[in-house]
């Protein structure tokens, strides 16, 4: 699968552009603030039907314009597949693919799957644990529909359950069997959220290593662990032994909403330990294992996009992984840059031929 064309009006800070793409790598240079990234966020769109970066449709039309739209030609099975996102202001976004409105924008997600990997998923390691819950559920939700239904009815239980915990310390009132069928629901949505996280995760920590090791030259140690209450306890006990502590806090302690992603190097916390380089390069192996998983899942290639992905890691580390995403195992491949030069100098060395794209002010020179 790949994206042949890809055409944009009134986006960000583009008024017009259209971009014919190789089937292999391709890379947007230019100075800061030039609209690099804002392309690739065009072709997110395309995929996942939103913007990486801001949720907020509205604000990636132009300045001063209504809409925008961002259309793209793929090829997928070597059938051509056209797909198209409007958004005019104050009105609900359209989606289409191939001139079919879709009901469900869910029911797109995953029909042209992509991985981003970009400098603001620092998050993952740095802010709290909503960010990693948020990251696991993200690729298992692009191969598994059923998964993001689960989570939707587990939030609603957790309201519900939520509510009721605040309604017996407002009114002193408690109705025990009213709590018991709350908890069984919680507890039968949750188990399952469990055993999906957990399968998923045995899989995808060697895939991890692997990545990681290759990327660094095994120049280090470091450890991807998942952090679950339901790994050593049973959700109905956990529920139990909590009751008081969740009554006084008028919520939910215990359950997959705490679940976590431990992120070592060296037996300690990446947070605190690593390097900005080391931090980098654990989030390129998580995103591009996610890559791996997704191609496993689903049979082909998704697609790579890499923003400002030279910045912080060596020259052997820029290296390594150029050669690894421009094999086999990858397909069509986006990156950003600030030096042309640069990515030139680096595709010479590893002998990849990389189509170019100058911009400049929102306009492009290819
Ligand atoms: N809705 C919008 N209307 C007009 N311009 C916008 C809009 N949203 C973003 N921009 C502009 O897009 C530019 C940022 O583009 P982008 O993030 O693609 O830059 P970049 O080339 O990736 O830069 P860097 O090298 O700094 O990462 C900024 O100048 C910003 O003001």
């Amino acid at each position: 699968m790949y994206l042949q064309q890809l055409s944009v009006i009134n986006f960000k800070n583009y008024d017009e552009a259209e971009l014919v793409f190789s089937e292999g790598v391709n890379a947007f240079t230019g100075n800061n603030g030039a609209g690099k990234t804002n392309l690739l966020d065009a072709i997110h769109y395309l995929s996942l039907c939103k913007s990486y970066f801001n949720p907020i449709d509205s604000q990636q039309i132009k300045q001063g314009a209504e809409f925008f739209i961002v259309t793209g030609m793929f090829s997928k099975n070597n059938q051509p597949e056209a797909v198209a996102c409007s958004v005019k202001r104050n009105q609900k976004k359209q989606f289409k693919r191939n001139k079919k409105d879709y009901q469900r924008l869910a029911d797109h997600i995953g029909f042209l799957p992509l991985v981003m990997i970009s400098p603001y998923d620092i998050s993952i390691i740095t802010e709290g644990s909503e960010e990693r819950r948020k990251f696991i559920d993200n690729v298992i939700s692009q191969t598994d529909n059923h998964y993001l239904d689960e989570l939707i009815t587990y939030n609603k239980i957790l309201n519900n359950r939520n509510a009721l915990l605040k309604q017996i310390a407002d009114t002193g009132k408690f109705d025990p069997g009213l709590l018991e069928i709350v908890d069984e629901q919680l507890c039968t949505s949750g188990n399952r959220i469990f055993e999906r996280r957990r399968n998923f995760m045995d899989g995808f920590v060697e895939i991890f290593n692997r990545h990681y090791d290759f990327i660094s030259d095994n120049a280090e140690r470091v450890e991807l662990v998942y952090e679950s209450q339901l790994l050593t306890s049973s959700f109905e006990q956990l529920l139990q032994n909590s009751f008081s502590r969740d009554k006084a806090l008028e919520r939910t302690t215990a359950g997959v909403h705490k679940d976590d992603l431990q992120f070592n190097i060296h037996g300690m916390p990446m947070k605190k330990f690593g390097s900005q380089g080391q931090q980098k390069s654990f989030l390129i192996a998580l995103k591009l294992a996610q890559y791996t998983f997704l191609y496993q899942q689903k049979g082909f290639k998704p697609l790579l996009l890499l923003d400002d992905i030279f910045d912080k890691l060596d020259d052997n580390r820029v290296t390594k992984l150029m050669q690894m995403v421009s094999n086999n195992d990858f397909g069509q491949v986006f990156i950003t840059d600030t030096g042309v030069e640069r990515v030139e100098q680096v595709f010479n060395k590893i002998g990849v031929a990389v189509k170019l794209f100058k911009v400049k002010g929102g306009a492009i020179d290819a």
